[in-house]
């Protein structure tokens, strides 16, 4: 039997090109230091059950492996490999998969069975297209440190926590190991990436797939897809600098299938408007990807952070056009103005969810001070987050070194009681995390895409 084991991905800002993405455009992406944890259980052989224990989202539920549509998810029309490249959903399977997800939180209010749904279908594609009916009992458990359904890519990162598990388990990924070659660690990383991408079209309908990339790989990238066809065009940022992000959270939930769906009929309306606009932001991100690369761009320097700016405020700009700005959102970058302190844009789908701001150089103290009891009266929620991380993470088996007497036979057994007791965002840090003092800790391993 295996043992208990961990996977972990982050969650992502979009720096610049979010929606124009949908449509074939570049955008700018970064991975930040927020993250989600899942931990996998194989249970003993007797019994033949999944279950999820989703506490963020507040799901527990099981099914019996033997009951599952395994028929027609491995008939051989439909039967998937774990290197295929799938681009589109099949309404068949979806339709088959149905009744196991009607079954799920059938007493609880609309709003909170629609979550449900989205993460239970993710996990259930996943699950029926990779495994098979003599994949053993098992117990998901994922807690996340990402603000749901806030911009910041909540459902990529347990996308690849999920896709990544599930390879993983089916020993269809080798390493990830410190000497690993990079194009070996690649190849690992592309497959988690396409399953991933899976499981966010079964949350969101119509993925440019950026957030799973950057959740998956990491740092910082320059992503698009013209062809939904073919793999999309990932050119790392290696070099991604230091930025003085504000990263504020409106509180305000929204949903990203909603706004790009909002996009979606402007455009079908109004294509010679529309188009432009998009257009637009692809410029935008271009000359942003090529300020970034300059050998003369300086994070600290305050007219390299002016041209950034501008190209993030006229980014927003066009996306507050498109409609995809909020009251909320507009209220951060009217606050950040008025003290004229840096450049605000949203960040994801908008509708709601985060802004970022880049900060000036130099900008007093009390200024700041000052801009933190107003957010804080209004009901707003600063993050300190750092970006350009880690990707996915493999903790295996479950063991970690916490201070304890424990670690001197090896470290602390996380188990799922532990897991799930752990106290709010900052136990999930402390217990599992995979930062420890000032680098990553021990146990934690990374597949390396960099060449060296
Ligand atoms: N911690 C979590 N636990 C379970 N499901 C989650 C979690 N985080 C995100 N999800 C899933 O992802 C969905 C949010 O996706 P989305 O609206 O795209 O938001 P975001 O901008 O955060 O990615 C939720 O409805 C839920 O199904
Ligand atoms: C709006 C979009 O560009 C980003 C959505 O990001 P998020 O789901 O809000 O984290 C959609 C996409 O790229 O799939």
């Amino acid at each position: 039997m295996a043992p208990p084991f961990m996977v972990s991905a982050p969650g992502k800002v979009i720096v610049f090109g979010e929606h124009s993405v949908v449509y074939g455009k570049p955008a700018i992406a970064a991975a930040i230091s927020l993250r989600s944890y899942l931990h996998v259980t194989t249970l003993s052989k007797s019994k033949h059950t999944v279950s999820l224990r989703f506490p963020d989202i507040d799901l527990t539920h099981s099914w019996d492996i033997d009951n599952l549509p395994w028929a027609q998810f491995q008939h051989p029309d439909k039967k998937k490999s774990y290197f295929s490249l799938v681009t589109q959903l099949d309404p068949e399977l979806l339709a088959a998969l149905q009744p196991h997800i009607d079954e799920v939180s059938p007493d609880r209010p609309e709003e909170i069975r629609k979550v449900h749904r989205n993460s239970v279908t993710a996990f259930l594609y996943l699950f029926l297209s990779l495994g098979s009916p003599r994949f053993p009992g098992c117990l998901y458990t994922l807690r996340s440190t990402i603000p749901i359904s806030a911009g910041l890519g909540s459902s990529a990162s347990i996308s690849v926590c999920l896709a990544a598990a599930l390879l993983l388990q089916l020993r269809t990924l080798s390493g990830p190991h410190p000497d690993q070659p990079s194009e070996e660690a690649r190849v690992q990383v592309e497959r988690i990436n396409r399953w991933a991408f899976v499981s966010e079209m079964c949350i969101h309908g119509n993925p440019s797939g950026v957030d799973n990339t950057v959740a998956t790989q990491g740092k910082a990238v320059v992503f698009q897809r013209t062809d939904y066809n073919k793999p999309p065009s990932v050119r790392p940022l290696w070099d991604f600098p230091e930025l003085p992000l504000l990263l504020v959270d409106t509180k305000q939930a929204k949903s990203t299938a909603v706004e790009v769906g909002k996009i979606g009929k402007l455009n079908k309306t109004h294509p010679k408007i529309i188009g432009p606009i998009l257009e637009a932001m692809r410029h935008i991100t271009d000359t942003a990807s090529q300020l970034i690369e300059d050998k003369d761009f300086n994070p600290k320097d305050e007219e390299s952070l002016r041209r950034l700016g501008e190209l993030m405020a006229v980014n927003h700009g066009l996306l507050n056009a498109l409609s995809v700005s909020h009251p909320r959102l507009e209220r951060v970058r009217e606050l950040i103005d008025h003290e004229g302190i840096g450049w605000t844009k949203l960040t994801g789908a908008g509708g709601g969810g985060c802004s970022i701001t880049l900060l000036k150089p130099n900008v007093p103290g009390e200024k700041l001070a000052k801009l933190d009891s107003q957010f804080e009266a209004e009901g707003y929620e600063k993050y300190g987050t750092t970006l350009g991380g880690d990707g996915v993470g493999v903790l295996w088996p479950a063991v970690l070194k916490n201070g304890t007497e424990e670690d001197e036979e090896g470290g602390m057994e996380i188990d799922v009681d532990k897991f799930l007791n752990a106290q709010g965002t900052e136990g999930v840090e402390q217990l599992v995390g995979v930062h420890g003092d000032g680098g990553e800790r021990e146990g934690w391993k990374f597949w390396r895409v960099e060449s060296e």
